[in-house]
């Protein structure tokens, strides 16, 4: 049976504000990234439960065939499901078979991968008005018409394309604007959030995170407000100052409220950033806005005056709780800084924050909401280890809430990371030996100094947020696992970095089936209803920016999107194996060349390529697996662009063919170093 235009047309057609908030009523689409406007990722459909869970199989899996990380949480319309991959590709498919039914490109250019952090991912698209909108990695939010995939608008969300902004997250749609904001706070960007009007594409408004130049007129009050809370003197505008609003937003239609999680400093170290302290606001914040006007009308601050990349862009989640003996309107955060927050929706007051995971920049927080730092926290001389690192406790990957069992459902993790001031930084200068300053990144912090002391983790935290306790939790071998989901059948669903699929018992954590998965899984899954039919669909792409130099599984598969139902008797794809290569002969190599090479590397090509060697690889490949062929064409790769349209940029303008043939030599002493005697 084929999917007719149509019926397509009238589907998303029907899609305004209202019917997101109705359809929580029976939960038979998923409408929004976040299943609802409070984002709670819970489903009332329990036709797959803890019964026959057990039972669930393949129905059919769709290759997006991407190799970088695939986040995208899918939306599904009666019957038709959008997902995104990967450099922002947009595919529209047939629910019920994965038939793809159109694909968009926004032809995002292949040089623009460096321009993130990340990996070149993206979260997913929303839907109105018979439209499809997705917020491209290069910063321009295409509206799409639904039935055919063409276009219907596109427009520029970057005010100033020097300067390294991106889009990695998901749009919402809310009273007939389409909301978005930005990435690229670890490179040097002044943060906004914008709203676009559905039919015209034309800005509705625009609210900044951070004040501009102070001695320019303050755009509306909330700026003026923040400016008291920096100090001028290091011009902190030319660096942006950051506080991007990159992933976490959620909606109260009672109270026409808009929430948005706001991202860490530009620089990342406060004492280059504002040498004399100050909060530093709206940096690492939870702010409320009106989402018809982008007018401020409350904040609370999780991190004052930033300086670990401790964003509060992750995910936010709406409910209400009783809390001493008090049925509460709250919101519910646990951002990168490892304390979870239960914070009054209505007026910003701060209720409670414990910490989820081990956490030593704080020691807890005063009853008016504040933290408590630890001496130390923020040293200007020694070399740190904070935790949680940079990593965060809890990254994007989105939690869930469950008002049955009352638990959230957090992908909780550790990186240990050691840091410490950078002495040589200066505003986008890139020098060498300043960790990822030759790609840009300016932190105004040096990495891996010494080894961190904590050991990675990851585990699926179910957390009691009334009584701030954890009530169980499972291991997994690796950090940077996927997103969850829970839903009536008391069942959460989540994969695993090392390539699994679960559904444990919400209640009490039980696994209760599993499926191996062709690759490592970062993205949260989605359940659905057609006909009486309930899905549950994951999409697989191992990334990220933890992903892109490492990964836990010896999967390699492109990305991927599964479907699965009670009974589905499709067999899996094969998964690809990736195996380990020979050592390179037939280079030049000069071991006194190999010192210059590491310098040079660090600077460059350590972030997304990883240490050669030691592992094979992220999302990108590691270069201690390369070929001959690779090694012997460096130059080619290096210097003129031959992987441009896959995200390897060309550093013609920064390194020279010396810099090349020291970089090789530092490759090849790597394999040199391993090989047997
Ligand atoms: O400060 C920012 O603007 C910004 C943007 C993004 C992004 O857009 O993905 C990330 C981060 N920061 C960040 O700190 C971070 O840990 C992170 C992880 C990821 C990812 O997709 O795996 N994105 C981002
Ligand atoms: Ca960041």
């Amino acid at each position: 049976q084929t999917i007719d235009r149509e019926s397509i047309r009238a589907a998303v057609g029907a899609i305004d504000t209202q019917a997101i908030i109705d359809n929580d009523a029976h939960d038979r689409n998923w409408l929004n990234y976040g299943l609802n406007y409070a984002e709670t990722r819970f489903s009332q459909l329990d036709s797959i439960n803890t019964e026959n869970v057990g039972q669930l199989g393949l129905e059919w899996s769709y290759n997006l065939n991407s190799t970088r990380g695939v986040q995208s949480t899918p939306i599904v319309v009666d019957g038709v499901m959008y997902v995104t991959g990967s450099w922002s590709i947009v595919h529209a498919l047939d629910a019920l078979t994965g038939e793809p039914i159109w694909v968009y490109d926004p032809e995002v250019p292949g040089d623009f991968g460096e321009r993130g952090c990340c990996d070149v991912v993206n979260r997913g698209v929303a839907v109105y008005d018979g439209m499809v909108f997705v917020g491209a990695f290069d910063g321009y939010l295409h509206a799409i018409d639904a039935a055919t995939g063409d276009r219907v608008w596109v427009t520029d969300t970057i005010e100033n394309r020097e300067m390294s902004y991106t889009i990695t997250g998901a749009p919402r749609v809310i009273n007939g604007n389409v909301l978005i904001g930005n990435g690229g706070a670890e490179f040097g960007v002044r943060g906004y959030i914008s709203a676009y009007d559905a039919a015209s594409g034309e800005m509705s408004w625009r609210w900044y995170s951070v004040p501009g130049d102070p001695s320019e007129p303050f755009e509306n009050a909330s700026m003026e407000m923040a400016a008291d809370t920096w100090d001028p003197s290091a011009e902190y505008w030319l660096a942006g100052g950051g506080g991007t609003i990159w992933d976490a937003m959620a909606y109260d239609p009672d109270l026409n409220l808009l929430y948005v999680g706001t991202g860490n400093g530009s620089p990342w170290n406060q004492h280059l950033r504002s040498p004399a302290g100050g909060d530093n606001l709206f940096l690492a914040s939870i702010v409320a806005l009106n989402p018809d006007t982008g007018d401020y009308v409350w904040h609370y601050q999780n991190t004052p005056g930033d300086t670990w990349d401790y964003t509060s862009t992750q995910h936010i989640i709406l409910a209400d709780l009783e809390i001493d003996g008090e049925i509460r309107q709250i919101l519910m955060q646990a951002p990168k800084n490892g304390f979870f927050y239960v914070i009054d929706r209505v007026t910003g007051e701060f209720i409670s924050a414990e910490p989820f995971v081990e956490v030593t920049w704080a020691t807890g927080y005063d009853e008016t909401g504040r933290p408590i730092e630890a001496a130390g926290a923020r040293s200007r001389t020694e070399p740190w280890e904070t935790i949680p690192s940079a990593y965060g406790a809890h990254n994007w990957h989105p939690m869930s809430f469950n008002p049955e069992t009352g638990l959230v459902y957090i992908p909780a993790q550790g990186v240990p990371l050691v840091q410490s001031t950078d002495p040589a930084w200066q505003l986008n200068s890139h020098q060498p030996m300043s960790t990822m300053s030759g790609v840009g990144w300016n932190l105004g912090y040096l990495f891996n100094v010494v080894a961190p002391e904590a050991t990675p983790f990851g585990h699926l935290l179910a957390w009691d947020p009334v009584e701030q306790r954890e009530v169980w939790r499972a291991e997994y071998v690796s950090p940077w696992n996927g997103g969850t989901l829970t839903t009536a059948g008391n069942l959460v669903f989540q994969g695993t970095a090392d390539g699994r699929f679960m559904a444990y018992d919400a209640t009490t954590g039980q696994v209760l089936w599993q499926t191996p998965v062709t690759s490592g899984v970062v993205a949260a899954p989605a359940t659905w209803e057609h006909e009486g039919q309930q899905y549950v669909t994951i999409a697989v792409g191992w990334g990220g920016v933890y992903g892109l130099m490492q990964r836990a599984t010896d999967r390699v598969g492109p990305g991927r999107v599964f479907t699965f139902r009670v009974g589905g008797e499709t067999p899996m794809p094969e998964a690809e194996i990736s195996d380990r290569l020979d050592l390179v002969e037939g280079v030049p190599y000069d071991p006194d060349h190999v010192g210059e090479g590491l310098a040079i590397y660090v600077s460059n090509c350590l972030f997304c390529h990883g240490v050669p060697g030691v592992n094979n690889g992220g999302a990108i490949p590691n270069l201690g697996y390369s070929t001959a062929h690779t090694l012997i064409n460096a130059r080619a790769w290096i210097l003129d662009g031959a992987g441009v349209d896959n995200g390897m940029p060309s550093f013609a303008d920064r390194l020279s063919e010396e810099d090349v043939t020291r970089l090789v030599a530092f490759i090849q002493g790597t394999a040199d170093a391993v090989r047997p005697q």
